[in-house]
């Protein structure tokens, strides 16, 4: 289950000794002496690379493992390719990590995956957020704020369609009982944890182990107090990252990865990121998290919405091929996707 996403191996970028019959000049590799880096935060042009160790990227073993952070800037070569958050990256000039030194960003490895935002549903510039992540987790209150259901939808389409797992993140549970809520997810068969915060968040460590995973949630549901919880030392890796402003305070990166010192994962807090623009997902992309309907839907009339009259998911579910239930929650899906966010 667990992804080797954040392994940061140097045997494949070490220069290698000369394989004797090869002829010494035959063209190498641009950058050949690049070392490869894992980006944990961006801010304003400036990118944080965890760079070295013994390959499991943990940073518990930092002095013992030569793993450091570097700062970094992009290569002209990159072009207008975004670095983000969640990238694997290689990496040239003054990789050291000492004070003042920069590095430069010279290759971005294929993504795993791709979570994207536009900024509107009218924008149609697709922005990528955060890269190779597995998991959504999203994080709800039970009761102040009342949960949004229709903010639960949009992260879930926008998990389906970057092929991130969701995870439910049911908060404040002293204020509430869960039961409604799993109610309405039941059909769609998600992962959830339920907590509060004067409990320790076990459960929610294990879902999170081996994996990278972005939280994502409106302001005051408790995600901070969520990430405090998971990773004690969070306020002194979030203001190492973030550069100190003119006056003195830390300024707020658009994301951070950070390391959970017990479970062998990572997560990725999202402060500016509430909700996702879903401009760019098609009907489809979310029938496709859904493979007892998508059969049914073949008989659907052409670019079918699947929630206008004549669609054949009706009498699909009604045939006994599928769960009604199933069916509604997927037109709820679609209809998050049209920009529905008012409950
Ligand atoms: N009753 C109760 N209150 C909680 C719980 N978790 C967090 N809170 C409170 O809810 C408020 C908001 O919590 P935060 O962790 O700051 O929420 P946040 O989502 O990070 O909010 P922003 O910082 O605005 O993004 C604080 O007053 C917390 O003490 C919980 O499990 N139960
Ligand atoms: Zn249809």
């Amino acid at each position: 289950m667990a992804r080797d996403w954040g392994r940061l191996d140097e045997d494949d970028v070490r220069v290698r000794p000369g394989r004797g019959s090869r002829p010494r000049t035959r063209r190498r590799p641009a950058h050949e002496d690049a070392v490869g880096g894992f980006v944990i935060a961006v801010d304003r042009g400036r990118y944080t690379c965890l760079v070295g160790g013994d390959g499991t990227g943990r940073a518990t073993r930092k002095k013992g493992g030569g793993q450091r952070t570097v700062t970094a800037m992009r290569a002209r070569e990159l072009g207008r390719k975004s670095v983000v958050v969640g990238d694997r990256v290689r990496l040239v000039g003054d990789v050291s990590g000492h004070a003042d030194t920069l590095a430069r960003v010279v290759r971005i490895e294929p993504r795993t995956s791709t979570l994207r935002r536009t900024a509107d549903d009218t924008d149609p510039v697709e922005r990528v957020i955060v890269a190779n992540a597995d998991q959504l987790v999203i994080v709800t209150a039970l009761a102040d704020p009342p949960p949004r259901p229709g903010m639960i939808d949009r992260c879930l389409v926008a998990a389906y369609d970057a092929g991130l797992e969701p995870l439910l993140c049911l908060t404040k549970a002293d204020l509430a009982v869960p039961d409604p809520l799993l109610e309405t997810y039941a059909p769609l068969g998600i992962p959830y944890v339920v907590t509060r915060k004067d409990e320790a968040v076990d459960h929610l460590d294990e879902r999170l182990a081996g994996r990278l995973s972005v939280l994502v949630g409106h302001s005051g549901v408790g995600k901070s107090t969520l990430v405090n919880a998971l990773v004690p030392d969070a306020e002194r890796a979030v203001s190492e990252v973030n550069p100190v402003t003119g006056r003195g305070r830390h300024t707020s990166s658009s994301a951070v990865a950070l390391e959970l010192p017990a479970a062998d994962g990572w997560i990725i807090d999202t402060p500016g990121v509430r909700s996702f623009g879903l401009a760019h997902v098609t009907p489809d992309d979310i029938l496709g998290a859904f493979p007892d309907l998508l059969e049914g839907a073949a008989e659907c009339p052409p670019h079918c919405t699947h929630l206008q009259d004549d669609c054949a998911l009706d009498a699909w579910a009604a045939a006994g091929h599928a769960d009604a239930a199933r069916l509604d929650s997927l037109r709820r899906l679609l209809a998050a996707r049209e920009g529905d966010d008012t409950d």
